[in-house]
């Protein structure tokens, strides 16, 4: 059984529980209309989806002391273009609250960044304040993925499609997505290779679909890597967590997007 199995068996409980506890509509939060699709496109530089990540199941614990409030602000501050707050428990340590904490206070795209396997949860992101859910290929067949795709999207939600090889990109590319992550780590052994990023976006045309390049982000040459093969955003977690000066971090990281 992979990590990811695990997780996803985990999900299925959660689900089973949040249909039963949760009334769509029953959480409200401050709504901010914006897209980063739109603004991503048009940055000049690499645009940054920080992430709020306590913990992972490959790390471990990495900044539990974390304020999601006052990091969503710095991150803000210091130039993110979007926040990702991991909101699930048992793996990765984070809360519902964690995101809407952070909603309350920025008004740049937030991301709900979860497993979602079910719409139950779409609508709770969605009443949280979301602007974007991820959909991870990997978790779910096809045509699932594409219902779950058009009921974010109706909603008015933007869609973080995460692939991690050939046969995920083109189930991304059948279902329309115009926000491809590539997941430079493989959920199922942890693996990290920035080569993924660079063999997976030759195939998109990056001119129309947002390429963002999610995982093992460390220092300037990673991010010129990824930025050479049509990146326009990266997601950047465990560096953003552990910075100890995120002003410094995010202005090395954002290098310019020209040829
Ligand atoms: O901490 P990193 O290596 O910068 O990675 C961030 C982000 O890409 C990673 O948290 C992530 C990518 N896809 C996911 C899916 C679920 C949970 C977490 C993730």
């Amino acid at each position: 059984m992979t990590i990811l199995d695990k997780i996803l068996a985990e999900k299925q409980k959660e689900v089973a529980d949040l249909k039963e506890s949760y009334q769509p509509g029953e959480i409200q939060a401050k709504r901010v209309n914006v897209s980063l699709y739109d603004s991503f496109m048009n940055a000049d530089k690499m645009s940054i989806i920080a992430e709020m990540k306590r913990a992972s199941p490959s790390k471990g614990l990495i900044n539990d002391g974390v304020e999601p409030s006052a990091q969503g602000r710095i991150y803000e501050t210091c130039g993110a273009g979007a926040i990702s707050v991991l909101t699930d428990t048992p793996f990765f340590q984070g809360t519902m609250e964690d995101m809407q904490e952070v909603r309350e206070v920025v008004d740049i795209p937030v991301l709900n960044k979860d497993f979602i396997i079910d719409e139950i949860q779409i609508d709770r992101a969605y009443d949280a304040g979301a602007n974007l859910i991820l959909l991870i290929a990997a978790a779910l067949p096809e045509q699932r993925l594409a219902e779950l795709y058009q009921y974010a999207s109706e909603k008015g939600l933007e869609i973080l499609f995460e692939v991690h090889n050939e046969a995920e990109l083109a189930v991304a590319q059948r279902i329309g997505a115009q926000i491809i992550g590539i997941n430079n780590r493989d959920l199922k052994t942890f693996e990290v290779d920035l080569a993924t990023t660079e063999r997976l976006a030759e195939k998109i045309d990056t001119t129309k679909t947002l390429l963002i390049s999610e995982s093992g982000m460390k220092e300037k040459s990673d991010v010129e890597r990824v930025q050479k093969v049509g990146a326009r955003g990266i997601l950047v977690g465990e560096t953003m967590m552990r910075s100890v000066d995120l002003k410094e971090t995010f202005d090395s990281l954002r290098v310019p997007l020209g040829e």
